[in-house]
């Protein structure tokens, strides 16, 4: 169902501040929420792209940080080949012209050529906040061209 369509039916739903970009082949998606905060480090991005997505959506809390990329292209072709409806980061992408190749959602604030390090520091699977608006795993995450909702339930 279309963003707005859902807000008419549940007009309380949190809808994210419109600050993310869309880098993806598919600009709708949806899909249960697994969570990331990291700092300019994308090892495990990788770590949780490598897994079964299964329709789920990775939404990456980078800090906001405009420094290095925590997706590029090979991460992006992992994350469509493992199954995951969608990659949400609040930092920054690249390889954007492969990115918009791969037939998922990928929301970012930028791009950026700088990779990130591969250390492995962060956390996986806690609530994020970013965009006025609280992300929680477990939760559901719909995007579109309008926006992104979220809802503790499948709509
Ligand atoms: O490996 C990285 O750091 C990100 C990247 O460029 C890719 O996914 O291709």
């Amino acid at each position: 169902m279309r963003t707005a369509d859902l807000l008419d039916l549940y007009p309380d739903l949190p809808v994210a501040e419109p600050i993310l970009r869309d880098f993806g082949g598919k600009r709708a998606f949806f899909g249960p929420i697994r969570t990331l905060r990291v700092l300019e480090d994308n090892a495990l991005v990788r770590r949780l792209l490598e897994t079964e997505g299964r329709g789920q959506v990775l939404v990456v809390d980078g800090g906001g940080s405009l420094r290095t990329a925590l997706l590029g292209g090979n991460l992006a072709r992992l994350a469509h080949e493992n199954g995951w409806a969608g990659v949400v980061v609040y930092g920054a992408v690249r390889d954007t012209l492969e990115l918009a190749q791969y037939p998922i959602g990928i929301r970012a604030l930028a791009p950026c050529p700088r990779r990130s390090r591969k250390e492995g520091q962060g956390e996986v699977d806690v609530p994020v906040r970013f965009a006025g608006v609280t992300f929680h795993p477990g939760h559901w995450l719909y995007a579109d061209e309008d926006g992104l909702v979220l809802s503790p339930t499948p709509l």
